[in-house]
């Protein structure tokens, strides 16, 4: 089946004052795939997605999303065209319970107070439905940002580092989740853990620098010389 390309950006770099931390950068997304985005601390990675995402402004480059040029779009609008990222879009509310959190992000699509129950379950929070958010541990609190990102029914929900501070245990339950959100979403993940990774995406970018170093799927990028080097180590 011929890939369908979602999201393609083109020569994007950004600058912070001095600091090139994006430089020329092509990426593309396929619809329904899930793609990871990997490299070194500080190679861009969080800028990169934060200027598809909207949260930071295009200085150079463009981004279109599903055929359309979204390169000057504010954030609140790409989320409407359908991209979610979880970092921004759904900052949980310590004082309020994991089912006014989940309201919350339904209501602000004009969904109904009906979709919390399922929004819950599908992430597999429906029995902490009425505990405070403050007092969830880590995990849960990830996946409950999961479950707001997919209360906006995105086309793409970026993750960003979504792992980081599960236990062990946890970990295995979200790969589950994520690898249950393709082909109907496409997800494109920042992270570290390579088990993660390689299990998850079909493709992955690996950035050094703000440039991109290599494209591929999990077995081009483990045997690409150049990546072992800069990231994967010996
Ligand atoms: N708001 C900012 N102001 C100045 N410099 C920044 C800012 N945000 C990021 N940088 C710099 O830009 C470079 C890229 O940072 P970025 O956070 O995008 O990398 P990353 O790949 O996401 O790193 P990590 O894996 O550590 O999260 C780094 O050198 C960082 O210090």
């Amino acid at each position: 089946m011929a890939a369908v390309t979602l999201l393609e950006a083109r020569g994007l770099t950004h600058r912070f004052g001095g600091l090139t931390a994006v430089r020329g950068v092509d990426f593309d997304l396929q619809q329904g795939e899930c793609h990871a985005l990997i490299g070194p601390n500080g190679a861009g990675k969080t800028t990169l997605v934060s200027l598809l995402s909207g949260r930071l402004p295009v200085q150079t480059g463009a981004i279109r999303f599903a055929g359309q040029d979204i390169t000057r779009l504010p954030a609140h609008r790409r989320v409407r065209r359908g991209i979610a990222y979880t970092f921004q879009i759904t900052s949980v509310y310590a004082g309020l319970s994991v089912a006014e959190n989940a309201g919350l992000a339904i209501q602000s699509r004009g969904g109904a107070e009906a979709e919390v129950s399922a929004a819950l379950a599908r992430v597999g929070l429906q029995d902490l439905a009425e505990t405070r958010a403050g007092a969830l541990s880590y995990g849960h609190q990830r996946l409950l940002e999961v479950a707001m990102g997919l209360a906006l029914h995105p086309r793409l929900l970026i993750l960003d580092e979504p792992t980081q501070g599960l236990a062990a245990g946890e970990i295995g339950r979200f790969k589950d989740l994520v690898a249950g959100l393709t082909p109907e979403i496409t997800v494109l993940l920042i992270e570290h853990n390579m088990e993660v990774v390689m299990d998850l995406a079909r493709r992955i970018t690996v950035l050094n620098f703000g440039e991109v170093l290599a494209t591929g799927t999990p077995g081009a990028i483990r045997a690409n010389a150049a990546v072992q080097a800069a990231y994967l180590g010996g």
